[in-house]
């Protein structure tokens, strides 16, 4: 691709200016939905415009791009272009700089200077960076940039793309044997489950730590797109701001970025023992404390922690059906009438052909990992929250590989809290009736509608006699 200088220029010091990668647009939900039916389209052209063997060559060689793509971040390509900033770096420039740089993160190997000019060629090529093929320079692309590093890694895709190209991409190489189901291909690749691999390697274990904190950092502004509203409402109604308990919630960082974007809510992170000092010494470090509990608990067994929101963030889909209903009703079981259970889950659908293959990734990843971890449909939501005495009030999806599948008690009195059904109701002036503001208005009438399409969405008998009628294959023993 030849680059106009001036043009990679002006957007190299664009994306240099930001410390982490673009953020998110939060457009409206029609214009996202629109977006996503393009993308959908557009994608399903690309694929059946090409000819077969191209589709067959380009699938035998995908593996490349990704063990390329961490190649080039490992020897830390995209930092010295990030360096190199508007001027661009020749492939010499670029060696010259790497050779005097300060070892950092990740462990840089001497590089021989033709075989590296190979590789920037082909990143260029495959449009992983820009390069002006009259000047011979590479210059950094909103791509590249999202795997340029940081001090602390958060918002960079490094991590996440070395926990692809090294331990998972070694499961991936025993999928057939995988097959048999006996142990999940990640097991018979690396030797041992990924709790044990990661138990025996620290610094593994380290890097999939700061994956995680990446996707997390990118979910708090989301959730506060599609919640902001109703958490706003619930203080009005409530007279209090919400508790969120965030199950299964690791060392806390999915709860302290919620907490930075709702600024009145607490919250508490249950996980297990183990995690108990480290989560204690992170919430301690982005000064929570106040905010934010850490409760050593196991939800395999029945949990005592009132909320007024679930949250289960890349929880479910780690589990097989039997576990997730125990999870569900040890939930429901500790959970007040009013409160809601929030599934963040790739939610699998055939409408969109790009996001459909993302999440059958998604879910291809959970089989090659545990095996017993599947992406559900909304189908099979709704039959496992219907067996956990749950039903499924609303599935808000993130644009994106995620979605938020909502649920409230089956016999809940309402699954959308307004003032005229919330109790108790604190009166407050902005809610008293007759001088309500009239944004307030609005918001209720549109829980109103959100609260009558749920119902299209509600479990039906029908459907829940035929989820329950596929049997599932129990999960195998550990080795
Ligand atoms: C895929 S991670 C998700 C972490 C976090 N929700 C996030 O999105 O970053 C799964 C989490 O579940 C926790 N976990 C696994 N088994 C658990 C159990 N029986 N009880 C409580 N937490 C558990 C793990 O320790 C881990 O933190």
């Amino acid at each position: 691709l030849v680059q106009q200088p001036s043009l990679g220029q002006q957007a190299t010091n664009a994306l240099l200016s930001l410390k982490a990668p673009p953020p998110e647009l939060h457009a409206p939900g029609w214009a996202l939905k629109i977006g996503e039916i393009a993308l959908g389209l557009m994608d399903w052209l690309t694929v059946a415009a090409k000819p077969a063997p191209l589709r067959a060559f380009e699938a035998m060689f995908g593996f490349g791009l990704t063990q390329a793509l961490a190649a080039m971040a490992r020897l830390e390509v995209f930092d010295g272009l990030a360096e190199a900033g508007a001027n661009g770096a020749t492939c010499g420039e670029l060696i010259g700089w790497l050779r005097n740089r300060k070892p950092s993160q990740i462990r840089r190997q001497p590089v021989n200077a033709q075989l590296l000019c190979r590789l920037l060629d082909f990143a260029a090529a495959n449009q992983f960076m820009n390069k002006d093929q009259a000047t011979g320079k590479f210059y950094l692309n909103d791509f590249s940039v999202l795997f340029t590093q940081n001090d602390d890694n958060v918002g960079s895709l490094v991590p996440m793309l070395l926990y692809h190209a090294d331990e998972v991409n070694y499961g991936w190489t025993r999928l057939s044997e995988g097959m048999r189901q006996v142990y999940p291909a990640f097991e018979l690749a690396n030797g041992e489950n990924l709790e044990n691999y990661y138990n025996m390697n620290p610094e593994k274990r380290g890097n999939f730590d700061l994956a995680q904190r990446s996707i997390s950092a990118d979910f708090a502004p989301k959730m506060l797109a599609k919640y902001g509203d109703e958490f706003k409402q619930f203080a009005q109604v409530h007279g209090r701001s919400v508790h969120i308990c965030d199950i299964g919630g690791g060392i806390g960082s999915v709860a302290e970025g919620l907490l930075r974007e709702f600024p009145d809510a607490t919250a508490t992170v249950i996980d297990l023992a183990h995690k108990e000092t480290q989560a204690n010494n992170y919430i301690e470090q982005v000064q929570l404390k106040d905010r934010i509990r850490f409760v050593a608990g196991d939800f395999s067994k029945p949990l005592s922690v009132e909320c007024d929101y679930y949250l289960l963030n890349h929880i479910i889909h780690d589990w097989n059906d039997t576990m997730a209903v125990n999870i569900l009703s040890h939930v429901r079981t500790s959970m007040p009438s009013h409160a809601k259970i929030l599934l963040v889950e790739p939610v699998l659908e055939t409408r969109n052909a790009y996001f459909e293959r993302l999440k059958r990734f998604v879910d291809m990843q959970l089989l090659v990992v545990f095996q017993r971890g599947k992406a559900r449909s909304t189908r099979e939501f709704t039959s496992l929250l219907s067996s956990s005495n749950l039903e499924l009030s609303r599935h808000v999806p993130l644009c994106g590989l995620f979605d938020i599948v909502e649920a409230v008690p089956v016999d809940a009195t309402s699954k959308v809290i307004t003032p005229e059904t919330a109790a108790p109701v604190v009166e407050t002036p902005a809610a008293s009736t007759s001088s309500k503001p009239r944004k307030q208005k609005q918001r209720e009438q549109k829980q109103q509608q959100e609260a009558e399409a749920a119902e299209t969405h509600k479990a039906t008998p029908a459907v829940a006699a035929e989820e329950a009628a596929s049997s599932e294959t129990p999960a195998p023993a550990s080795p």
